[in-house]
Formats: structure tokens, sequence, C-alpha cells
């Protein structure tokens, strides 16, 4: 059994210019209920390996909701279940968080689409996405250094991060190399990046296989894994 964090406080912290990683954000009704909402939406949109154009294919196992993705671009199907309204709120109140550890995180990246039609850069309560992109990460699944590159719009992604943890690499939008930063990104976890680090490299080397809470195991079975969903506005 895993020793719990015994007098430790995780503290919110910077990873890059507008990238924010916020401990503990969901609370454990919130992840139960996340991930129960998981489990039902992978049993009727089954969750599937991603072959790359080159002919790799990636160690997690993905679906969508909202959008469907594949590589390297978003379409509307009818099996994509809807992003639930709840879900929405979540994403615009975890932007607010963001926002009070770094203002730029909630902002779009300007490089991408610039302030929308009305010249206006929407607050937080007006973030909308219309994709969400669920990974399941099984033992010994990673995912590569890579930008969230497929969506037109510069919004922040919002991620949560649920069941065992990893270490997650957070680098700038230049180059897959160093300066990068790791961190340890705990079941309940929140990040964001948006604005200047919108197009930050980031990626997943390493998933800390059993350190998931015990209570994961009553939703997700014996080797609960790792789930991340991420939101996304793509157009
Ligand atoms: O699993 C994570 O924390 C990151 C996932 C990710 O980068 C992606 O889905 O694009
Ligand atoms: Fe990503």
């Amino acid at each position: 059994m895993t020793e719990p964090l015994f007098g430790v406080r995780r503290e919110p912290s910077i990873l890059a210019p507008g990238a924010v990683h916020v401990p503990d954000w969901l609370s454990r009704e919130q992840q139960e209920y996340l991930l129960q909402a998981c489990v039902d939406w992978s049993a009727a949109n089954a969750p599937r390996t991603i072959v790359l154009p080159g002919g790799g294919r990636m160690s997690v196992r993905t679906f969508s909701l909202g959008r469907h993705w594949s590589p390297y671009r978003y379409d509307d199907d009818n099996a994509t279940p809807p992003i639930p309204d709840w879900l929405v709120r979540a994403a615009r109140s975890a932007l607010t968080s963001a926002a009070e550890i770094d203002p730029a995180a909630a902002t779009r990246d300007s490089g991408t689409a610039g302030p929308g039609p009305t010249g206006h850069a929407p607050g937080p309560a007006e973030y909308t996405p219309d994709a969400a992109l669920v990974n399941l990460y099984g033992r010994g699944a990673t995912m590569g250094l890579h930008q969230d590159r497929d969506e037109a719009s510069g919004d922040p992604v919002v991620s949560f991060s649920l069941g065992d943890a990893c270490t997650f690499r957070f680098g700038t939008p230049e180059h897959r190399g160093r300066p990068y930063t790791d961190v340890r990104l705990e079941s309940g976890d929140l990040v964001v990046f948006g604005g200047p680090s919108r197009m930050a490299f980031h990626g997943v080397p390493k998933v800390h296989d059993g350190s998931a809470p015990s209570w994961c195991r009553e939703v997700l079975g014996a080797e609960p894994g790792r789930v991340n969903i991420t939101l996304r506005r793509t157009t």
C-alpha cells in the first residue's frame, strides 16, 4: 500500500508562462463522478488505440466527446457523446482557478487565432470547449512530447487527471528539448495551458502504476491505471 502524503501540502505552481498546475482541484466526490462518467462513456464508445499516420501506435487508449479526434483532425459524427453541461461548467471554473495563479493561463494564444470577431477575448465564464479527449493509460503507457495543434482556436486546454499518478513534462512552444519542467500529477489535479504556453510541447513520460487512491478501484476495477481528460475548443 502506498503511504499517504502525511504533512505534505502540494501548492499550485506555474509550469511555464500561461501553464498552471493546481493540485487536488477536484474533490473525491467529483473525481468519482467523473471516473464513473468515463466508465459509462467508454462502454458506449469503445476506447481505441490510435495508429499514427507514420505507422506508430500510441500506448494509451482514447475516446472523444463532442467532436471526434483522430490524428490530426476533428470530425463531427453522431456516435460521439456530447460534452455534458456539468463538464463545461467544471472547465470554466477550472479556468477561473488557473487565472488566479497566472492570468495568462486563461487567455488565447495570440499566434494561433487572435481575438474573436468582436475583438474581445472571452473570459473563463465564456469558455466553451467543443471537444474532450479521454486518454486511458494502462500499465507502461506513456505519451511522447507533442503539441496540441489540431485546434483552430487558441483557447486554453483544461486537463483533469484521475487514477494513477504520472510524471507530466511541460516544455516550450519552440521544440521538444529542454528547458522543461517535470511535475507529478495525482488524481484530482488540474493543469491548464493557455496564452503563451498554448502551443508548448508536453507529454507523459511515466505513469506511477498502483499509485491511484484505493477508492478508484471501486469505479475502475483492480488495475485502475490513469485517466486524463482534456477539454479544448477546436473552432
Ligand atoms: O495525459 C495527459 O496528462 C496529457 C494528455 C495530452 O497531452 C493529450 O491528450 O493531448
Ligand atoms: Fe496534449
